[in-house]
């Protein structure tokens, strides 16, 4: 591995006055006795919509995992909005952070319109009831994912894709100021798959998304961070992150990289990846 220095990177290209949404500093994950994350440090920058890559095992749930406080960090600091994450409560840290993950949570006796309340939850006292505008923002919420017509089926007999679909619209009517996203299109086709980043951005807040489709993370990411080996081996603008050489060295394939006009940002190009095939001749 070309490791490259460690350094504090900051990722805040698109806005360089802006308040940092989240710091992460020297980060150290140990489990089991064997160190999952290793001094990982950067800054994220209020909006911005960081993509997280890296080969299989290389941290990246386990990074966004210390994120959204499922682990606890061996050592190192993480603070969202300048205040330590430990150091909210289980309730303001809801209000503040969504996560979609890929592993689809059980509800068995819910309905589609059930779950997406439950992302309302946070912000209401105990017992308080759904008022009008949580009803507005839950069904606007489902039609904004396309889901319109499944409002009162269960949750349970949703597809994979509908129930991924149903989970990022609970994260849209929690109207969190963070969302965390752990390869959320893993079951979406490729429509979806699209358009759920596109909904992810559109929400405008600082996003963190682990991805394994790079020219996806590519398009949509302001800032990549590449883990390997749960070290932050690279990070940076999409094109100043993803070429020929990080993609043999990290991803261990050849590709030819090439520059296209970007879909989102007048006038800027983002890399695109033609892979090579022919490994097992
Ligand atoms: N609870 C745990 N206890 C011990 N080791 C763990 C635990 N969770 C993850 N690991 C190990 O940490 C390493 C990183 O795993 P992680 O799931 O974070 O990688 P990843 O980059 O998300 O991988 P993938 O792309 O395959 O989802 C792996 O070697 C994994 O076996």
């Amino acid at each position: 591995m070309s490791a490259q220095p460690l350094v504090r990177v900051r990722m805040q290209s698109a806005c360089q006055h802006s308040k940092f949404a989240l710091q992460v500093s020297n980060l150290d994950l140990v489990l089991d006795k064997h160190q999952i994350l290793h001094n990982i440090s950067f800054d994220v920058a209020e909006g911005q919509f960081i993509g997280l890559l890296g080969p299989n095992g290389a941290g990246k749930s386990s990074l966004l995992r210390c994120l959204y406080r499922f682990f606890t960090l061996s050592s190192g600091q993480i603070t969202l909005f300048n205040k330590t994450i430990s150091s909210f409560s289980h309730n303001e840290y809801a209000q503040q952070v969504a996560v979609v993950l890929q592993e689809m949570p059980e509800h068995f006796n819910l309905s589609l319109y059930d779950v997406v309340a439950m992302g309302i939850t946070p912000h209401k006292s105990l017992f308080s009831p759904l008022n009008k505008a949580d009803h507005e923002l839950i069904a606007k919420s489902i039609e904004q994912v396309g889901l319109t017509h499944k409002i009162n089926e269960s949750f349970a007999h949703l597809s994979g894709g509908e129930k991924q679909r149903a989970l990022i619209a609970k994260a849209m009517a929690q109207k969190p100021r963070l969302l965390i996203m752990d390869e959320p299109t893993s079951h979406l086709d490729v429509k979806y798959q699209i358009q759920i980043m596109e909904l992810a951005k559109a929400m405008g807040i600082t996003v963190v998304a682990s991805f394994h489709d790079l020219n996806l993370a590519a398009a949509m990411s302001d800032s990549l961070l590449v883990l390997q080996q749960g070290e932050l081996y690279k990070s940076g603008t999409p094109t100043d992150v993803l070429d020929a050489q990080l993609l043999s060295d990290v991803f261990d394939v050849c590709a030819e990289v090439t520059q296209v006009p970007c879909p989102y940002r007048d006038k800027t190009h983002i890399p695109h990846i033609r892979y090579h095939f022919g490994y097992q001749l």
